[in-house]
């Protein structure tokens, strides 16, 4: 191995009671909310079709200019406690809200910027009120932090001259006093996932992610850090230069997934995916006819697939500029707590099953209790099942209702029946199974 001082700091999972939580939530809802909702995509007239959040830069927005938006920011229909309910209601057990996105506007009374709430119509202290409620609800919250900050004029993409030198060491200064002020001020976070953290300037700076993530758990043990915040002594991002996974969870899936046949390797170590409804957008757009906007069962599908690896799920939802949700999001929100109310327990705690995926879905896993989550079914009316070696399929039933037929066909495949009535959506299939070493088959192979 490659000798390194600003490497992984840990090998292996965690596995102490706050990184089993944040396993265990599984599902999450991330809150992208910023001066870019009061635009939503649209600058001069001109409709920009890229991503909403990204506004100033489509539309090469000076930050002086950008920044006359906080003028206009005052979410009169802002009420914490309804946003706390409609998370609750979709069942996610934590939100990541963006404390300050690129755009450099702050969510909470900064003392280190002018560019925040406090200096806006609105004045009071959003991120405060947003920490109290989802906690107020049982809900954990996680901070989402931009480190690149367009509106700082200290951000630098690239360090080359003395005076980037300078300027750049106030920005990790500036940067520090900031997260130093997350800490102290909401001291219930649980999480902190770091963005921005792409650039020549912060692979050239590992030694301070290694400094971040070290202050923030001295700060506030057991809080998670993200891997996309790191980079080690070679500027080697999220996995350091000898394959090790930095920080706490691997957080390279937005907008993808591992594949569940060729990507097995993501099972052995944590990781967290985050997804936009529309094909890209965080921030709120105005026009969301302009991409394809994923249906629920689509979102739904790609919550179990996460899971199904072992991984976390974040929905993205991005709140107008007047402190509601668009319809969409609503709806969204209901649909998926209608089926997690139903079907949670093969979400919740659960983890990659260790089988072999098979078409009609995904299996998930608590303990000795394995999860069929159907997605796709067969003209078979048989949902294949094959097991590990000394696996047997006991007995089989449609959540906390009547059992279905398990045939077994061969040696560690079985016919699962589908269930009578068609169920009209995804359904889940609870298995009982036998794990027993050395278990004699009748099943003999072809010589060939
Ligand atoms: C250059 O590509 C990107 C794409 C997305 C991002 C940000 N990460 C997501 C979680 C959103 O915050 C998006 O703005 C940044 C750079």
């Amino acid at each position: 191995e490659i000798p390194l001082n600003y490497g992984a700091d840990r090998l292996g999972k965690r596995y102490d009671a706050d990184m089993q939580k944040f396993r265990d939530n599984r599902l999450g809802a991330f809150i992208h909310w910023g001066l870019y909702a009061i635009p939503g995509g649209e600058w001069n007239g001109k409709v920009y079709p890229g991503a909403a959040e990204w506004l100033k830069s489509w539309a090469k927005v000076p930050s002086g200019e950008w920044l006359e938006l906080m003028k206009q920011w005052n979410p009169t229909k802002f009420d914490a406690r309804k946003w706390a309910k409609m998370a609750k209601e979709m069942g996610v057990r934590y939100v990541k809200i963006t404390t300050k996105h690129h755009e450099g506007f702050c969510l909470w009374p900064s003392k280190y910027t002018e560019n925040t709430v406090a200096n806006t119509p609105y004045k009071k202290d959003l991120l405060g009120e947003m920490v109290k409620a989802y906690n107020d609800e049982g809900i954990d919250v996680h901070f989402y932090f931009s480190v690149m900050d367009w509106s700082h004029p200290d951000w630098r993409y690239d360090v080359k001259t003395p005076e980037d030198s300078a300027a750049f060491s106030r920005f990790l200064t500036f940067t520090d006093n900031q997260l130093k002020e997350l800490a102290t001020l909401y001291p219930t976070v649980k999480d902190f996932w770091f963005d921005g953290t792409w650039d020549a300037s912060i692979k050239k700076n590992g030694w301070w992610t290694s400094h971040v993530e070290r202050m923030l758990k001295e700060m506030l043990p057991g809080v998670t850090i993200n891997s996309r915040l790191r980079a080690d002594d070679y500027g080697k991002r999220h996995f350091d230069s000898n394959g090790h996974l930095m920080g706490d969870y691997e957080s390279g899936y937005e907008r993808r997934l591992p594949d569940p046949v060729k990507d097995l390797k993501v099972t052995r170590w944590d990781w967290e995916a985050c997804m936009t409804v529309p094909e890209n957008q965080w921030g709120y757009h105005k026009d969301w006819s302009l991409s394809y906007v994923k249906t629920p069962v689509e979102v739904l599908e790609r919550i179990v697939h996460a899971v199904s690896m072992g991984g976390n799920m974040v929905v993205n939802f991005g709140p107008q500029a007047d402190g509601d949700f668009r319809s969409e999001e609503k709806e969204l929100a209901k649909s998926i707590g209608a089926w997690m109310k139903k079907n949670g327990q093969c979400i919740y705690g659960c983890d990659y099953a260790g089988w072999e995926k098979q078409p009609w879905g995904y299996y998930t896993r608590k303990g000795s209790d394995v999860y069929m989550v159907v997605f796709n079914c067969p003209y078979s009316k048989h949902l294949t099942v094959k097991t590990p070696k000394g696996t047997q399929v006991v007995k089989a039933a449609l959540l906390n209702r009547k059992s279905v037929k398990v045939v077994e066909t061969a040696r560690n495949e079985y016919n699962v029946d589908m269930p009578a009535q068609e169920p009209g959506e995804p359904f889940v299939i609870k298995l009982q199974i036998k794990e027993a070493a050395g278990v004699v088959d009748k099943y003999r192979d072809a010589l060939t």
